[in-house]
């Protein structure tokens, strides 16, 4: 090029399939977002526990929204697409097309989503075995990770899928084999959630005493012999059909994928915090816990040596940031839970005609709506008499027990909006604390967290991101993109097409602070008193239980 001329921008295509919905974004090198689409995609949930979606909508949906933010592009500049998904199973047949999960017989529902249930004599087996893989996911498996869905499919749906099955993909891997024909795995996914080992592959032993030895005999095609690290470019890149059904160039990069939650922290936790008054800068960036905070919530933290975590998976070596070690703490329903409280009340067709009437979301309605009724004193303090326990679907970290339940104590006879918004802020004040509960038991192992980098839907509400400072006690980073899930896959794109010479360097340039939220620690007595509470009420659950199964 001459001299005075510029260079073409460099752009890359990020798309995040979520458990609702598939997002894309048009991203420069920046780590800007010039362009977004989000299209919803379905869910099943054909019985109780059982969670199904289906692989051909969801790549249909990564067409509709991948289509549109390139809209007006000159493709030539787009230089690599990156993927993060759910980590939900995809199965299909010797021929990749896709096979039925369920009794129906239904192929359309080829995916068993990340937060089905259906697995739970599975895992209590897999748990019994006590192999030494489980050391490697937090002592316990969770039943929502692949080896005991694996095994209900083959105790279930034998001859329907099992037999006819010839590859089990991790969505996000699912996504990166449709747009390049290349099965290769993802380190991510098969570290996090199949029980790979970066450093030692594969144990037959574990598969050979859970009772899916198939896997061992076959060499592990089914599931994956090449693995990957995240952001490595896949064969030749995009093939024409898939260029064809993305609307982008066959042959441009296209990476290893990444879980959504782990791209949320590629997208938030390198950012150069310069100037916004936090402890974290000069610190190593072991310190950050990046909570990725969607359907679930996801807290992600690395260290340079692997530290064990009752209760919180890992540690993962390599699964997010190459070199670091990950743990990832979690809550399996947190979105998902304000969503049910605040639809399941009486008062919520009333907030939703008045929040339609002021053109706002539920959210910013019930928001706008404690604050009036907070009169003098801050916020939080309307719970003072109403406490919620939030594992409504079970506790990933760090109890590891999927028999709790969610309990709410201090109801009283109304139903009107005040009761509403203030069942809200306590149910939102109960995924604080569950974070809190989370972070000291990593710390108790050897983390040292001193900031929350936060993205994901929920990160979107100031009271939720206001929560989460003032009972943690630690400040929280907000990106400058909301949309930070979408950077990082977009950093994989891009590391995918040669522009960055590491993911790190891409993380440091392409992820942004945007605000800084500090905790009011004038409220920190009133926080600790209600961190009591909540421990209380788990203890008080294993109590009643201990009652009720007592001959
Ligand atoms: N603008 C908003 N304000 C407050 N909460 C929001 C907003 N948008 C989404 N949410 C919350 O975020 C959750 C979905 O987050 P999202 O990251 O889209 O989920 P997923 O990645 O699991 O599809 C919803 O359950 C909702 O509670
Ligand atoms: O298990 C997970 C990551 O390891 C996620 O919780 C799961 O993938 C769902 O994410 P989201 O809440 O963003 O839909």
């Amino acid at each position: 090029m001459s001299g005075g001329e510029q260079k073409p921008e460099r752009y890359y295509v990020g798309v995040d399939v979520g458990t609702g919905s598939v997002r894309a974004a048009l991203v420069d090198q920046s780590g800007v977002l010039l362009a977004f689409a989000d299209q919803p995609i379905k869910k099943w949930e054909p019985q109780f526990n059982h969670h199904e979606q289906s692989s051909e909508d969801i790549w249909a949906a990564c067409c509709v929204v991948t289509k549109k933010v390139v809209q007006g592009i000159d493709l030539n500049q787009i230089r690599g697409l990156g993927f993060d998904a759910t980590c939900s199973l995809v199965v299909l047949d010797k021929r990749f097309r896709p096979l039925p999960v369920n009794h129906e017989e239904d192929s359309h529902r080829n995916v068993i989503m990340w937060l089905d249930h259906r697995a739970v004599s599975q895992v209590n087996r897999i748990n019994e075995t006590k192999h030494s893989v489980l050391q490697y996911v937090g002592g316990v498996m969770s039943v929502e990770m692949q080896a005991p869905k694996l095994l209900w499919l083959k105790e279930n749906l034998r001859e329907t899928c099992w037999d006819k099955a010839g590859h089990f993909f991790d969505l996000p891997d699912f996504l990166s084999w449709k747009a390049t024909g290349v099965t290769a795995r993802s380190l991510c996914s098969l570290v996090c959630k199949w029980t790979y080992s970066a450093e030692r592959g594969w144990d037959d032993s574990f598969w050979k005493m859970i009772g899916l030895e198939d896997f061992v005999a076959d060499n592990y095609s089914k599931i994956g012999n090449q693995v990957l690290p995240p952001g490595v470019s896949l064969g030749n890149g995009l093939t024409p059909e898939a260029a064809r059904d993305l609307g982008l160039l066959p042959g441009i990069a296209v990476a290893a994928s990444l879980i959504d939650a782990h791209a949320g922290g590629l997208g938030v936790i390198g950012a150069d915090v310069k100037g916004h008054g936090l402890v974290c800068e000069g610190q190593p960036v072991t310190s950050r816990l990046a909570v990725i905070c969607g359907t679930s919530s996801c807290h992600m933290g690395i260290s340079k040596d692997p530290i064990f975590v009752p209760g919180v998976w890992g540690p993962y070596f390599s699964a997010m940031v190459p070199g670091f070690w990950l743990n990832e703490g979690g809550q399996s329903v947190t979105g998902k839970l304000i969503d049910h409280m605040v639809e399941g009340h009486a008062a919520f067709p009333e907030l939703q005609v008045k929040a339609t009437a002021r053109c706002q979301s539920v959210y910013a309605y019930l928001n706008s709506h404690l604050d009036l009724i907070k009169k003098a004193q801050p916020v939080g303090f309307l719970t003072v008499d109403l406490h919620v326990w939030p594992d409504f679907h079970g506790n990933r970290s760090p109890l590891a027990d999927l028999t709790l339940k969610g309990m709410v104590t201090g109801l009283k006879l109304s139903q009107d909006l005040d009761d509403l918004a203030i069942l809200y802020l306590a149910t939102v004040q109960a995924i604080a604390l569950g974070t809190r509960f989370i972070i000291e038991a990593m710390e108790a192992a050897g983390h040292s967290i001193s900031t929350l980098f936060l993205c994901g839907g929920l990160s979107k509400n100031p009271l939720f991101v206001q929560m989460h400072a003032d009972i943690t006690g630690m400040p929280v980073v907000l990106s400058q993109e909301v949309e930070s899930v979408l950077v990082g896959a977009a950093i994989l794109g891009a590391c995918a097409s040669g522009d960055f010479a590491s993911v790190q360097e891409a993380m440091a340039k392409m992820s942004k602070v945007g605000k800084v939220v500090f905790p009011r620690l004038q409220d920190k007595k009133y926080y600790d008193k209600k961190y009591q509470v909540f421990l209380k009420l788990v203890e008080h659950q294993k109590e009643y239980l201990a009652i009720m199964n007592d001959n």
